[in-house]
């Protein structure tokens, strides 16, 4: 079941539960972010939403690190008011952003605005101090093949897969969503010092294989762009 046909030096790591992936997932992120903070002044963690990250949240926030070195961010975000059920914002405030973490400098992708391209300025100015590439990069990953908010049926994607631009943030309308998006490009998403896809579920590996089975149409399966080496899967039942 294991074998994906996923390309050379993807590693992947599977687990019987979501706890013990999320575990894992914190244990090897912490670590990421510890030895870049042994050589550089800040370091940069991009989350994703969804219902995915949620342990994984809750494992990383305790651990014991610099977090007021430590930059987090959403990979994407809903554009909906930060008490909305379904701001991502709210989901990483509430269950990332306590304890440890609470220390973190958090850089929001909402901001104020009634739609993503009035807040766009505003979400550039707020990310005004990230450095690329990015340190750590958590993507999820949904049953139609998109990540962040790279949806295939956005008629913004060209543009967020064209890393000859100089934009690190789009506005995106996929007519598949019932919110409005703003999402971190490819260009900005792209050669994070530890890329990891966190799934869930036989739905998501079954996904994952067909995103493997063709990996050069990236526009039909945004995914796509990230299975190459170097990239940790990290799967639970
Ligand atoms: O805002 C979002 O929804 C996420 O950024 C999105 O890209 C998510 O990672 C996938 O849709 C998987 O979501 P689940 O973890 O809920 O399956």
């Amino acid at each position: 079941m294991h074998d994906l046909g996923l390309p050379e030096a993807v590693d992947t790591h599977f687990f019987d539960t979501p706890d013990d992936a999320a575990v894992a997932l914190a244990d090897a992120v912490a670590r990421h972010l510890s030895e870049r903070l042994l050589i550089a002044p800040r370091a940069s963690l991009v989350v994703s939403g969804g219902s995915t990250p949620l342990p994984f949240f809750e494992a990383l926030r305790e651990k014991p690190l610099d977090w007021a070195r430590i930059d987090v961010l959403l990979a994407d975000e809903r554009w909906v008011p930060e008490d909305d059920k379904d701001s991502n914002t709210r989901l990483v405030r509430e269950n990332l952003l306590q304890g440890p973490a609470s220390e973190a400098r958090y850089l929001s992708l909402k901001q104020p605005g009634d739609t993503p391209a009035e807040g766009l300025a505003a979400v550039e100015s707020a990310l005004n101090d990230l450095h690329l590439p990015l340190d750590v990069l958590i993507l999820g990953m949904g049953n139609d093949g998109h990540t962040a908010s790279l949806f295939p049926d956005a008629p913004e994607l060209d543009e967020a897969l064209d890393t000859d631009s100089a934009a690190i943030v789009v506005p995106m309308t996929p007519a598949s969503q019932p919110q409005k998006r703003i999402t971190l490009t490819l260009r900005a998403l792209n050669q994070a010092g530890f890329t990891a896809l966190h799934l869930k579920g036989d739905d998501k590996l079954k996904t994952l294989q067909t995103a493997c089975s063709d990996i050069g149409k990236v526009w039909d399966m945004p995914v796509r762009a990230f299975l190459k080496p170097g990239l940790q899967v990290y799967w639970s039942a």
